[in-house]
């Protein structure tokens, strides 16, 4: 038997595994590397966090993946060579995050890689229906694994859409495993990019788990900012306060036909982008708006887009919780517009669940190899219109 065939097998056989989980989303800001103790499978995982951190990338690296991001036409060669270098800088980052750590690579089990998305196209956002669901994630698992001698899974979301699903969001496996709650209604949302929540009904309910897109988290801000300022970032909402929610372009930015669509769905950078807000501008005759004040509408139109799901969601419900992760959590202004509009909610940071908020979609992708390895299918078929499959590919690095 191949030796390394061997090993996989041997690894899967243990009660516990160190798995680094990697998370590299639609901001651009870093890799987020979470090195993980995943215990069992299925309803039994456990996980533990031993160690976290967001290698950041330079303005290079952002530019290259900017050329071709979310993009419908661009340089082949680019995307070529960008598949193979995210791959071999990943690859870096989790070598020098271990010498950091004093870890050896031989000490880890496996690496769950989610890759970068470069363009998400289900039907629904491309209308094509000559082609199926596609999304595309780069970064090759076989350089990570060769570049750090472990074993790598990647590229999960293939399996998802090969099974009938948009390939996203994936989060609903392992929030479902972990965060079901005998005692509330639990809906987690995840500020990213985009934003999306999984909805765990409280165990013992007949309704399902699911997650779901929403709308923008941060992507139209971010794209604004780095347009009319060339920042990455409106940080703190420091221009976003200066400015007054214009209620005309707020009421253009909500017509999207996707916003009304039902759950569970995915959506992208794709949709959501400046020619997106040109339009809105243009049909509620603000294209000439001061820049503080597009922005303060669409710091509330991300929020809207998220709280309008959730009041959607949980109008019958009793004991409804929120959790919040991702990066929107630190902007003051969006967490202050979400909960305006749910005063009858809680709405707590993610971290109140006992996992640091900014690690835990990374950690989401080390369940998911956990399961691919030592779980089941059927672990997961209780999730409402996601296929219950096993996902990711398996790099040996020799
Ligand atoms: N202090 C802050 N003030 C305002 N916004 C912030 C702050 N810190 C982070 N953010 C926002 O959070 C973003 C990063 O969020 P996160 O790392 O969750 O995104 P991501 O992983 O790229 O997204 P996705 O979930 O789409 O994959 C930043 O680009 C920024 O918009
Ligand atoms: C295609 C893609 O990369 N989608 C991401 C993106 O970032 C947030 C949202 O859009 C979500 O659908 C998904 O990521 C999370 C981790 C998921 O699959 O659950």
């Amino acid at each position: 038997m191949n030796p390394q065939i061997e090993k996989l097998y041997q690894i899967a056989k243990q009660k516990e595994r160190r798995i680094i989980g990697l998370m590299s989303g639609t901001s651009l800001d870093g890799l987020d590397i979470a090195l993980c103790r995943i215990g069992n499978s299925g309803q039994d995982t456990t996980l533990f966090l031993e160690n976290f951190t967001t290698i950041p990338y330079n303005n290079a690296f952002r530019q290259y993946v900017r050329e071709i991001f979310a993009k419908r036409q661009i340089d082949q060669q680019v995307l070529s060579g960008l598949h193979a270098y995210i791959g071999r800088t990943h690859g870096e980052f989790i070598n020098q995050a271990l010498e950091r750590w004093k870890i050896s690579p031989s000490e880890v089990d496996l690496i769950a890689s989610h890759g970068q998305t470069v363009y998400h196209a289900p039907q629904r956002l491309t209308g094509e229906t000559n082609f199926p669901n596609s999304t595309l994630q780069i970064g090759d698992g076989d350089h990570i694994a060769h570049t750090t001698g472990i074993i790598t899974l990647s590229d999960f979301r293939q399996k998802h859409v090969a099974a009938g699903g948009e390939g996203a969001p994936l989060a609903a496996y392992g929030d479902y495993l972990l965060f079901t709650s005998e005692m509330e209604n639990r809906f987690l949302l995840n500020i990213g990019g985009i934003s999306n929540f999984t909805f765990l009904p409280q165990q013992g309910s007949s309704l399902k788990a699911y997650a779901t897109d929403l709308g923008p988290g941060n992507t139209m801000m971010n794209q604004f900012v780095h347009e009319q300022f060339g920042l990455e970032m409106d940080e703190n909402a420091r221009i976003a306060e200066k400015g007054t929610v214009h209620v005309t372009l707020l009421e253009a930015l909500l017509t999207s036909p996707f916003l009304s669509e039902d759950f569970p769905k995915t959506t992208g950078p794709e949709l959501f982008n400046l020619t997106y807000l040109k339009n809105a501008q243009s049909v509620s005759d603000t294209s000439t708006l001061k820049p503080e004040d597009v922005l303060a509408t669409l710091n509330k139109f991300a929020a809207q887009t998220m709280t309008d799901g959730i009041k959607r969601v949980s109008k019958d419900l009793e004991s409804v919780h929120i959790y919040v992760s991702g990066g929107g959590v630190h902007n003051p202004l969006l967490m202050k517009n979400i909960r305006e509009a749910l005063p009858s909610m809680s709405v707590s940071s993610f971290s109140t669940l006992g996992l640091n908020p900014d690690a835990k979609e990374a950690c989401l992708f080390a369940i998911l190899a956990n399961e691919t390895v030592s779980g089941s299918p059927y672990d997961v078929q209780q999730i409402k219109d996601s296929p219950a499959v096993c996902m990711g590919k398996i790099s040996l690095p020799y």
